[in-house]
């Protein structure tokens, strides 16, 4: 059975990076992954002086917000760098939060899908035919965290 998630309020809507779950990365830390994210698009660009604001943004949709302006200048290596820089942050959420670690690891094998309309990269798009990176990333860190368990059990 495949497993959709979107909204925060809905069936899974801890999967979603608006999950207000923060994290701590390199020292700093981040209300929501989405927050980071965000941040992490202006990094050495010409823009950076966004990524205060980003951070203290109320919301994870204000963070969306800012991070979306597309008169804003990216990093220049965003689409190389995007999906690792996800990756780390979702882990760090999951390896940090005992409670949504646990919803991740009882969905075993299943197939995670991020329901977004409108985001063909990170979700399945409106035709349901999208990349859903950030689907992928979620089996991807359970897989991790899985094996990081399973070594912790071993060498107890
Ligand atoms: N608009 C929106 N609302 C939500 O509740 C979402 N979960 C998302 N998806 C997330 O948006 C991020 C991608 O943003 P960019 O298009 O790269 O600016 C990513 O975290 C998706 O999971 N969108």
């Amino acid at each position: 059975m495949t497993i959709y998630f979107y909204k925060v309020w809905q069936p899974y809507g801890c999967f979603s990076n608006f999950s207000l779950h923060g994290i701590h990365i390199e020292g700093t830390y981040w209300p929501t992954v989405e927050h980071y994210y965000q941040a992490q698009k202006f990094v050495d660009s010409a823009d950076a002086a966004i990524i205060p604001l980003i951070h203290a943004a109320p919301t994870p949709e204000e963070a969306a917000s800012l991070g979306r302006c597309s008169t804003r200048q990216l990093r220049r290596d965003w689409n190389l760098v995007k999906t690792q820089i996800m990756r780390e942050a979702v882990l760090k959420k999951f390896l940090t939060h005992a409670d949504i670690r646990e919803v991740l690891l009882m969905t075993g094998d299943e197939i995670l899908v991020e329901n977004s309309p409108t985001d063909s990269f990170w979700g399945c798009g409106a035709n349901k035919a999208g990349l859903n990176h950030l689907g992928k990333t979620l089996m991807s860190v359970r897989e991790e965290i899985r094996n990081l368990l399973s070594l912790a059990v071993i060498y107890e």
